[in-house]
């Protein structure tokens, strides 16, 4: 696109979102710990609040929180936001500022069908565009200027990517309480005005042909973890995310379940790695929704806390892990180099392969990255 050639941006009408209706088959559900944060800055709130976090945040690693106080009026206006991006602006529209994967850059808008899967002609079949922060000192002005359609819309996305931040900081402060840390120690790693990739998701998956799944195992997100430190998932109707819940030969796929007005919550590599893996940063994947949900677009609303230029990732001084004899001194590493190398690893390639058995590694930190 030359300077002479700007695309143009068309405002979309923007329709009502009305969520599709949940799958009546009977899926094998995981039995996620439920924690209504409402209670938060009630005398001793956080404290029970840690308490009840604390097993689901070391065993299954996703938990959902409810009691977030932002109202769904405004979580569905996002959806609807989302479902107008992908449905009524051209590709062109969208794209006039996509992901820069050889940079581990992953701001901005990524096509679906780019990459292959698994050694064959699949195609996969998500769209999405990260909308990075509004910070006070405006890092990332000049990516919001690129995407015409955040800055039409940016007075209701605005407030809402520091609204869901906020969540996001109340849980920092939980898992600093279960670690015996200052309960700031997580908050003040990630604070909304300093410079990290986090980013407002929009996700919209296409649906393929069954024939087309099942060459691929019905995968339309290979098994991974998340490569920040925490993620919101703001409630899913369409299933289709599964958790790998228990250990080894034990270990069993189960569907995430749709919680009204929650937000799906789980831990992160940065925070499975400031813990020495107390919490765990679960593996999870995307496949074929069942049969009764599999005719429309799957839309997603997410956000994602990256650690960042600020946070150095250690395993954290914590009295707990010092007791468990999990805490030991490990070189620090900087968290915006540990995102945008595994942005740059996981995404900078023409396929996406399972890469069973692999590990992926900076400094002294690693993670599993391939599973069968
Ligand atoms: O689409 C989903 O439900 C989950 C997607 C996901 O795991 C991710 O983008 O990291
Ligand atoms: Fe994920």
């Amino acid at each position: 696109m030359t300077q002479e050639d700007p695309v143009k941006f068309v405002a979309p009408e923007v329709e009502r979102w009305v969520y599709p209706a949940e799958t009546k088959e009977n899926l094998d559900w995981a039995e996620l710990t439920t924690i209504d944060i409402s209670t938060f800055d009630q005398p001793g709130g956080k404290e029970k609040l840690a308490q009840e976090l604390a097993s689901a945040i070391q065993h299954d690693g996703f938990w959902a929180v409810v009691g977030h106080g932002i109202p769904k009026t405004e979580v569905e206006r996002q959806f609807a936001l989302g479902k107008a991006f992908f449905g009524k602006q051209t590709l062109e529209q969208k794209a006039t500022r996509t992901v820069k994967f050889e940079d581990g850059d992953y701001f901005g808008y990524k096509p679906r069908h780019v990459k292959k899967m698994f050694g064959t002609e699949v195609r996969e079949n998500a769209e999405l565009i990260n909308i990075p922060k509004f910070t006070e000192s405006g890092h990332f002005e000049d990516i919001h200027k690129e995407l015409p359609f955040v800055q039409y819309f940016r007075d209701e996305i605005e407030p809402f990517s520091k609204k869901t931040y906020e969540v996001a900081r109340k849980l920092f402060v939980l898992f600093a309480l279960i670690l015996e840390l200052p309960e700031n120690y997580f908050a003040d790693k990630h604070k909304y005005d300093d410079y990290s990739d986090d980013h407002l998701r929009y996700m919209q998956y296409e649906p393929r042909s069954a024939e087309d799944d099942a060459k691929v195992e019905n995968n339309w997100a290979r098994a991974h973890t998340d490569f920040g430190s925490l993620t919101l998932l703001f409630s899913q109707v369409v299933a289709g995310l599964q958790i790998k819940t228990g250990d080894g030969e034990n270990s069993q796929w189960k569907y995430v379940k749709p919680v009204d007005d929650g937000i799906v919550c789980n831990i992160g590599d940065g925070l499975s790695f400031w813990s020495n893996s107390f919490f765990r940063s679960t593996i999870h994947r995307v496949v074929r929704p069942p049969e009764d949900q599999v005719t429309a677009p799957r839309l997603g609303l997410f956000y994602f806390v990256r650690p960042g230029d600020g946070a150095q990732i250690e395993v954290a001084p914590s009295p707990l892990l010092k007791r468990l004899g999990l805490y030991k001194e490990l070189k620090p590493i900087t968290g915006t180099l540990y995102v945008r190398s595994r942005v740059k690893n996981y995404h900078d390639s023409t396929s996406y392969d399972k890469r069973a058995g692999e590990k992926f590694r900076v400094g002294d930190f690693e993670i599993a990255d391939g599973f069968e």
